[in-house]
């Protein structure tokens, strides 16, 4: 059947005109010249004429009846229908992997065209073959330039997504440190401190001695009272720098809320940690806050030894009892829990 005999059919009104045709729609005298040269076979929904990747032998022509392209990479599905042709190829470049999959779409009437029958044709009638020919590749060059064009929107849009990827992995890592963080001084809250603890697990201590100091300011409600809640913050960052200068790498500096303070320290002895308990003292002694007028800023300490298998609770009880010890003897001391 010649395909502009169809009913609804796209028509071939010209056959030499090919402006109004498809890019893959034949005319009436290249179906002709095509079709003699092919073998007619039916094919019923569902049936499978070549699968991506498989080698190629023939093309296809399309009698009646529609016939599904589906090509991987996104790329939308072509539905092809009478006068139509597909596979072409495999006639001009000869054996190659296919690269779509063609399925029938409904019961159909097909010619399949050999590269040998198609060599025949090219020396029975040139010039139709040369028009053919000519169009088709004008047809892929267009189709490869879209697969271009369509990978490269692709590419833009999973670097887009990437980027938003990215964009979020770093609002939750700011938004984690600010979970851990103490608003007002910047150094690790409870929360930090729990988290350090809960690695501390997995960390090699090399001989070293894990060790609590709980710092709390002297008399601070005074501050507070005296010159005000603004020079209390003030008073507050002050110390939580003399904190954090004394905390090495792998220790925590943080704020446990108010006016106290933890450091996790890693040690070799009592010495060591009274040296550095003595240091932070000295630190904060020497500290001259304009707002606090008159106010001489002081620490008193508590430390600790986290030996115990009990845990933190444990080892935060020690070290505040000892803290405890020495705000009684007035504050500016330091006690470590024996
Ligand atoms: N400015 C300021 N004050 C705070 C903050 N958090 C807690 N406070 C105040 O800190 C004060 C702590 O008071 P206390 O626990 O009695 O401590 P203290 O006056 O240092 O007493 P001793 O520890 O016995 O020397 C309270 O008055 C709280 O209101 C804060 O973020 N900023």
């Amino acid at each position: 059947m010649n395909p502009t005999d169809l009913p609804g059919s796209p028509a071939v009104a010209d056959p030499t005109a090919g402006a109004d045709r498809l890019p893959t729609q034949l005319s009436t005298e290249e179906f002709r010249v095509l079709a003699a040269a092919g073998v007619s076979r039916a094919v019923l929904p569902g049936e499978e004429l070549f699968r991506r990747g498989e080698a190629a032998q023939s093309m296809f022509l399309i009698d009646t009846g529609e016939i599904r392209l589906s090509f991987d990479d996104g790329l939308a599905d072509k539905l092809l229908g009478p006068g139509q042709y597909f596979g072409e190829l495999a006639v001009f470049i000869g054996r190659h992997q296919r690269f779509a999959r063609a399925v029938a779409e409904t019961p159909g009437v097909l010619y399949e065209i050999t590269q040998a029958a198609f060599q025949g044709v090219i020396e029975r009638e040139p010039a139709q073959v040369a028009r053919f020919m000519q169009r088709s590749f004008a047809y892929l060059v267009a189709g490869e330039h879209q697969l271009v064009q369509h990978l490269k929107r692709r590419n833009e849009d999973l670097m887009q997504t990437l980027d938003t990827l990215r964009q979020t992995r770093t609002e939750l890592t700011v938004a984690q440190q600010l979970v851990r963080t103490d608003d007002l001084t910047g150094l690790a809250n409870r929360r930090g401190l729990y988290r350090f603890l809960d690695e501390l697990g997995r960390q090699n201590l090399n001989d070293l001695k894990l060790a609590l100091l709980l710092v709390d300011i002297d008399h601070f409600k005074l501050i507070n009272d005296r010159s005000g809640h603004l020079a209390g913050d003030a008073a507050l960052r002050a110390v939580a720098e003399e904190v954090r200068r004394l905390a090495g790498p792998l220790e925590l500096p943080c704020r446990l809320g108010g006016d106290e303070f933890a450091l996790v320290l890693r040690v070799s002895d009592d010495g060591e940690l009274a040296n550095r308990a003595l240091g932070l003292m000295s630190a904060v002694r020497s500290l001259r806050l304009p707002s606090l007028r008159e106010h001489r800023l002081s620490v008193s300490i508590g430390g600790a030894f986290c030996e115990d298998p009990g845990g933190w609770s444990n080892w935060y009880s020690q070290a505040d009892r000892s803290l405890y010890e020495a705000k009684r003897q007035g504050g500016d001391h330091w006690r470590l829990a024996r």
